[in-house]
């Protein structure tokens, strides 16, 4: 078989997954070559990622490639990828997921959102900002785009006391040192997607060359959870620039899904969790989370946040 063609983009963090894969790949046998690409979302810095657009902010280009051929698979942060492909494209694997908390991230790592002494967090994500001024309303925030590194910069020039990320982007950083807190859960239920890198593929690629591809790299439980909260998000019409959280968990009988919207204010929240066997579609567990959050309102909060966005 000729080389695997793995596209990524050129940020540290999406190398270090794109290595990830090769590594997987070349331990099942296969030779792989990487080939880094510049998309919208590392060009444009000076904007709000919900002002450029919603949909395909960081993926674009990637697809551009995969639909010449120029690139057999494309390695993305799941989180980052719009939640609905198009007839072209499809996710063949997930690999296997790691711890999905948000993390405060600071100098002085004595810092708790818990604390009396207001401070200052950078972050550019429209459901960490909603979530803290729901739960912490006496923190304030700055705007910080910009990659890892560069945020990380930002923090020790002092532009911000701490930072919110996905561990698992400061995991794969290594910089576990600078971790303040882990946060919950229940108060910072993540990003549909985080903590997980999604293999996306071109239909049209060659069968066999998929399913060695796939057999080596997807997991079959976060597959499952990823799926049930994909759908969440795609019935929903989420998107990663509105303030909504989706997480699925399994647990030997049954998996379940917690998903909602909070106002862009932090002052409504809509949020629920719901149950399903582990035999059923995960899918349709998602889509139902998504329709029971419409029966209670969802679609007129997220048709707020939107006009208040553009
Ligand atoms: N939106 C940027 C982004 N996309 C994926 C991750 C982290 C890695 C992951 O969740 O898989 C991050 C950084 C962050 O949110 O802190």
């Amino acid at each position: 078989m000729t080389p695997i063609k793995i596209g990524t983009r050129g940020s540290k963090l999406a190398l270090w997954q794109a290595y990830y894969v090769q590594e997987l790949l070349q331990n099942g046998g296969l030779s792989t070559e990487i080939i880094t690409i510049e998309t919208k979302g590392d060009l444009i810095l000076d904007r709000a990622l919900s002002k450029i657009g919603s949909k395909g902010v960081f993926t674009e280009e990637i697809e551009d490639q995969l639909r010449t051929g120029a690139i057999d698979i494309a390695v993305h942060s799941a989180k980052d990828l719009q939640s609905d492909l198009g007839p072209e494209f499809e996710i063949l694997a997930f690999t296997e997921r790691e711890k999905v908390n948000d993390v405060l991230v600071s100098q002085n790592t004595t810092l708790a959102l818990s604390q009396d002494e207001p401070f200052v967090i950078g972050t550019s994500s429209t459901r960490r900002i909603a979530l803290l001024k729901h739960f912490y309303p006496h923190i304030k925030t700055v705007d910080m785009r910009g990659n890892l590194q560069t945020r990380l910069r930002k923090l020790e020039e002092g532009h911000c006391d701490a930072l919110l990320l996905a561990y698992a982007g400061v995991h794969r950083m290594g910089y576990h040192d600078k971790i303040a807190e882990y946060l919950s859960l229940h108060q910072f239920t993540p990003a549909v997607g985080q903590g997980t890198v999604a293999i996306e593929v071109s239909v049209s690629m060659d069968y066999a060359k998929k399913q060695v591809v796939r057999s080596l790299l997807n997991h079959a439980e976060t597959e499952l959870r990823l799926r049930a909260e994909r759908a969440f998000l795609k019935t929903l019409q989420g998107g990663c620039s509105v303030p909504v959280f989706g997480l699925a968990t399994i647990d030997p009988q049954s998996m379940s899904i917690t998903g909602g919207v909070v106002s862009l204010d932090g002052q409504e929240m809509i949020r629920k969790t719901i149950q399903g066997s582990i035999q059923s579609n995960p899918e349709q567990l998602g889509i139902s989370l998504a329709e029971s959050l419409q029966l209670a309102g969802a679609d007129r909060l997220l048709a707020e946040i939107r006009s208040q966005q553009h």
